[in-house]
């Protein structure tokens, strides 16, 4: 908990943007059971205490069932998944077994959720997030065998922020965004219930803040759902005012149509990550300008046989019909580490990420690459369009070169990834040998750090907002700035709004990420001039630490356009 003068701010892990002020809701009591207080049950009663635990586990399936009717998107598909575990055979299976052996039905619910949840807080990762909905349906299913109320959220007769340790689905999905203004747990992360279900709502959503349970009921606190941030008692004029901000941000970013440019104008165009035609069709229902990255071996993960170049070459246009004359640029294969393709077959490496991966495929199976590239070729033919090509994992000029000659020869417009350092410090070089060049920040950051981007151990690690991982990027800008060229970034920062001004400031020409992340990151840079973008991004490099990084920045860009 940071403590200012008179503010306790707790931290969490954000989920859903937006900022949020209002009085503290917890949710009732859970019922109770006290299971040493009872009797062990004779034999003659058991049948009848399995059928009470039967008739209950279905009751509270059925009520579920009928809430997710009365739902839609997400929130019914949770509420569907929580009246299966309701009805889960293992489950209920391990409470007739309990009861068998004596137990009445109240306890064998108790018994039986506490083999389940001790097995998947073994297992970890998602598993472990199940257990709050295995704990809500015995509470419900004891509910009805005490025949006491439903456990669940109070209807709060005044806008509120709901805080608990963590909530069921059935909790979360039927909360009203206009009386629970934000939701944030002590529990949980960002891919638990809760969190899908604050995100299809647009509820403001921290989760996994310690110090929570200090925060009593009634205490006006604001919830900052980018920050992660849980300010207790703050100056109301202040919070208001705050809220009011965020609202009207979200306004501009609904409103955001593109271009991509700065409020001075300096274009950077907005483009979209897909991986195949139906992800191409859907991306161009956002505002973006085009593909910043299709990645290719996405659509052939499955694949024991290599695709046949007519095969890659209808694929390929797909896409790019999907986007007409706009921009496309086309990754090859990345293939190895966590993307393994069954068709390049490659020797167990002890470190595969840092083994043969992308374009070092080329040694190997040369005829991998000759064939996609034919194939991009005949669809760029065959459309009439001019689609850019790039090769990830390029480690410096002399990879460079050798892509790039074979692209060229196919009068393709040549590119490279810019994800391992030595090329990000060999920027000049490399930019030499090709038309532009695309930054992979996640890789990037990976390679940079030496931390998994898959470890959500090692998550602070690889945070883009590294310093050591921005000065690399302000090394490939300015190298872009010096040869004239386009440097693009494709890695999840460029679906941060404010690091996205970082970039631009540094040199970044155009940005692209996850298409739903476009208007936010667009609506962003249109409030902020190209100076400002330099200011930021000088700020953040001049910090020590991917937080001071981050706040250096937006103390920069809220300041408002710099004067003319
Ligand atoms: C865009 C990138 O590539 P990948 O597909 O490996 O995420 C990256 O590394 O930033």
């Amino acid at each position: 908990m940071a403590q200012t003068a008179s503010l306790e701010i707790l931290d969490g892990t954000p989920v859903v943007a937006g900022t949020a002020y209002g009085p503290v809701v917890w949710p009732g009591e859970r019922p109770t059971y006290d299971v040493g207080g009872h009797p062990e049950v004779p034999e003659s009663d058991r049948g009848a205490h399995q059928q009470r635990f039967a008739d209950a586990a279905a009751t509270v399936a059925t009520r579920l069932r009928d809430r997710a009717s009365a739902s839609s998107g997400a929130a019914a598909e949770v509420l569907v998944a929580t009246a299966a575990l309701a009805e889960d055979r293992g489950w209920i299976g391990a409470a007739n077994a309990a009861i068998g052996a004596g137990a009445p039905a109240e306890a064998a619910a108790i018994a039986a959720t506490e083999k389940f949840t001790a097995m998947f807080t073994k297992l970890g990762g998602l598993m472990a997030e199940r257990v709050t909905d295995l704990e809500d349906v015995r509470d419900r299913v004891l509910a009805v065998l005490t025949d006491t109320p439903e456990p669940g959220v109070p209807q709060p007769d005044r806008p509120s922020v709901l805080l608990a340790d963590d909530l069921a689905p059935a909790d979360t999905a039927g909360l009203d965004p206009a009386v629970i203004v934000a939701l944030v747990t002590r529990l949980g992360g960002p891919t638990s219930h809760t969190a899908i279900i604050a995100r299809q709502l647009g509820i403001p959503c921290i989760v996994a803040v310690s110090g929570l349970r200090a925060v009593s009921s009634g205490v006006p606190v604001l919830v900052d759902g980018s920050a992660g941030t849980l300010t207790v008692a703050p100056d109301e004029t202040d919070a208001r005012e705050l809220v009011e901000r965020s609202a009207r941000r979200a306004a501009e970013v609904a409103g955001w149509r593109g271009p991509g440019r700065t409020a001075d104008g300096r274009s950077v165009a907005v483009l979209a990550n897909v991986a195949d035609g139906v992800s191409a069709r859907a991306a161009v229902g956002h505002p973006v300008e085009g593909v910043g990255l299709f990645r290719t071996e996405l659509a052939f993960l499955d694949r024991a046989q290599a695709p046949s170049v007519e095969e890659q070459t209808s694929l390929y246009r797909e896409v790019i019909d999907a986007f007409g004359d706009r921009k496309v640029v086309i990754r090859t294969l990345d293939a190895g580490s966590d993307k393994p393709l069954g068709f390049v077959a490659q020797p167990a490496e002890a470190n595969p990420a840092l083994g043969v991966r992308g374009n070092r495929i080329v040694v190997s199976h040369p005829d991998i690459r000759t064939a996609q590239l034919d194939a991009i070729a005949a669809a760029a033919r065959e459309s009439g369009t001019s689609p850019w090509v790039m090769a990830p994992m390029i480690a410096g000029p002399a990879d460079a070169a050798e892509f790039a000659a074979e692209v060229r020869a196919r009068g393709l417009v040549a590119g490279v990834m810019i994800e391992i350092p030595s090329a990000a410090i060999l920027a000049d070089a490399v930019l030499a040998e090709v038309d532009f060049v695309s930054i992979g920040t996640n890789d990037l950051t990976q390679y940079t750090m030496a931390a998994d981007r898959m470890s959500a151990e090692l998550a602070a690690l690889t945070d883009p907002w590294q310093p050591a991982v921005l000065r690399l990027i302000e090394m490939i800008g300015s190298a872009g700035i010096r040869a004239e060229k386009p440097v693009g970034v494709c890695g999840e920062a460029a679906a941060d709004p404010l690091l996205a001004c970082v970039l631009v400031g540094m040199g970044v020409t155009s940005l692209s990420s996850a298409p739903a992340a476009s208007a936010a990151v667009g609506a962003r840079l249109a409030q902020v001039d190209l100076d400002q973008c330099r200011a930021a991004a000088d700020a953040a490099l001049a910090s020590s630490d991917p937080v001071a990084a981050r706040t250096a920045a937006a103390a920069v860009l809220d300041s408002g356009p710099s004067a003319p």
